[in-house]
């Protein structure tokens, strides 16, 4: 009686939450929608003063003007089919790069950069708890416990209001311990984990799969279970770490979902690369072997980190070579794939006149690794060598209000 009195009141809890992201949504988008005009005048006039009218041209029609390619165009909204998107992308490819190096791109680097302002949600008054952000983080185990509270305690501090960690029994008073924001479920290593999961999906705005998950069979098979959950109900998922050995074992597992995004290092981008391509990866062609990697597990958005971060959706590479700095502790490409679980989900709740039409999870995904190499630079300004993780987490506000509440 008390767990059906909890599902009730869950489920009236979710339809709340839903009717009042839809009702903030609208309002917002009419009222914005003036703004976007405006904006995406000034931005067309400045690149036409800038002199780069054919870039301009190919930026304003993401919708591919070939009526066969314009069959395969994907829509990211909440009307999208996934069922649909089973076949590979065309094998036209529109690249495009941004770099801080380069001093004829600032300005297309800003034109991104405003996009990722575009999608953050406005704090206001009229607000409830949950409304910014719900995500989860499956991974945790005996062994790591740092990777899933990076994650966590990251979305917390770029702006998510909730932040769950579903991890192993063992792990689970470890992170409570390093954090009371946290929300900490001791479910990952339980026979019906993929179930007691499965209950909080419809609170959950997107999900972070891997940090620290480890490579215990049945541990990559729960996440395995709850990718499918999550897919069910067309919930971002950021596949991380862990989440991508599994994915290197089984790539139908997230081929063809227009709402993953994967957050290789270089390692796991060529454990990845190996398992769908059958060959090495080409050094030589870096941009190439992310867009031919992003096509066969079709088109889902790749982030290729590294000295510079490559972002690709099959369709485009974007380049995120912002600043940072020469230190590399462990635990900076969990704050990223923290970070991107929330970034996803305002991208995809903003809606194609905030982001130009541009594909949401590419502006997500630049917003995350420009935020995370901003916080290494600035941590290591401070701690030079002696830099962690946790001194990175401790920029994440002073990282964001510099790059993205101007
Ligand atoms: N404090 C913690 O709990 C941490 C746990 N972590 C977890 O540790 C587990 C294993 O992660 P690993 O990243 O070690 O995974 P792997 O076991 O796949 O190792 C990746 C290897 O690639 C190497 N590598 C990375 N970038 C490279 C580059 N550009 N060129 C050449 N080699 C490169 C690394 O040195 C590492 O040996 C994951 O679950 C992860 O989440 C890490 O996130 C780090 C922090
Ligand atoms: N050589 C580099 N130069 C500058 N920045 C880098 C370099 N390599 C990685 N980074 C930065 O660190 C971020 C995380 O990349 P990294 O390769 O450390 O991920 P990871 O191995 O998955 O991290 P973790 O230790 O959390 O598992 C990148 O997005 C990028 O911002």
């Amino acid at each position: 009686m008390m767990e059906r009195f909890l599902l009730q009141s869950m489920d009236t809890e979710e339809k709340f939450y839903k009717y009042e992201e839809q009702r903030l949504k609208t309002e917002e988008n009419r009222r914005e929608a003036e703004h976007a005009r405006e904006f995406q005048m000034l931005q067309m006039l400045g690149q036409m003063l800038a002199g780069i009218s054919s870039t301009v041209s190919q930026r304003s029609q993401y919708m591919p003007s070939n009526p066969s390619q314009r069959s395969n165009h994907r829509s990211y909204g909440d009307n999208f089919n996934y069922n649909s998107m089973t076949t590979l992308s065309p094998p036209i490819v529109i690249e495009r790069s941004f770099s801080m190096h380069k001093t004829h791109s600032i300005k297309e680097m800003e034109n991104i950069f405003q996009l990722v302002r575009n999608i953050i949600p406005p704090l206001t008054a009229k607000k409830h708890k949950g409304q910014d952000g719900r995500i989860g983080i499956v991974g945790g185990c005996q062994e790591y416990t740092g990777a899933p509270y990076f994650a966590a305690i990251s979305a917390l501090k770029v702006g998510a209001d909730l932040s769950h960690v579903f991890c192993t029994k063992d792990a689970a008073g470890v992170i409570k311990s390093y954090s009371p924001e946290l929300i900490v479920h001791p479910v990952l290593d339980r026979p019906d984990a993929v179930h007691e999961v499965e209950k909080w999906l419809p609170r959950l705005h997107s999900v972070v799969i891997g940090p620290g998950l480890g490579r215990e069979d049945v541990l990559l098979a729960n996440a395995k279970g709850i990718i499918e959950k999550a897919k069910v109900k067309g919930i971002p998922i950021v596949i991380d770490a862990d989440g991508l050995w599994l994915i290197a074992q089984q790539p139908s597992v997230i081929q063809n979902y227009p709402r993953a995004i994967l957050t290789p290092n270089a390692m796991e981008f060529s454990r990845l690369y190996e398992a769908m391509l059958r060959d090495p990866v080409d050094s030589n062609d870096q941009h190439g072997c992310l867009l031919r990697l992003s096509q066969a597990l079709g088109n889902v958005t790749i982030v290729q980190k590294g000295e510079r971060d490559l972002i690709s959706d099959g369709e485009k590479v974007l380049v995120c070579s912002h600043e940072g700095s020469s230190r590399r502790c462990g635990g900076q490409g969990d704050l990223l794939s923290g970070s991107l679980g929330v970034l996803a989900h305002w991208a995809l709740l903003a809606g194609p006149e905030k982001t130009n039409g541009q594909n949401p999870f590419l502006v997500a995904a630049f917003g995350a690794c420009s935020l995370t190499r901003q916080c290494n630079h600035q941590a290591f300004q401070k701690c030079g060598r002696s830099m962690t993780a946790s001194d990175m987490i401790l920029e994440i506000g002073a990282a964001f209000n510099k790059l993205f509440e101007t």
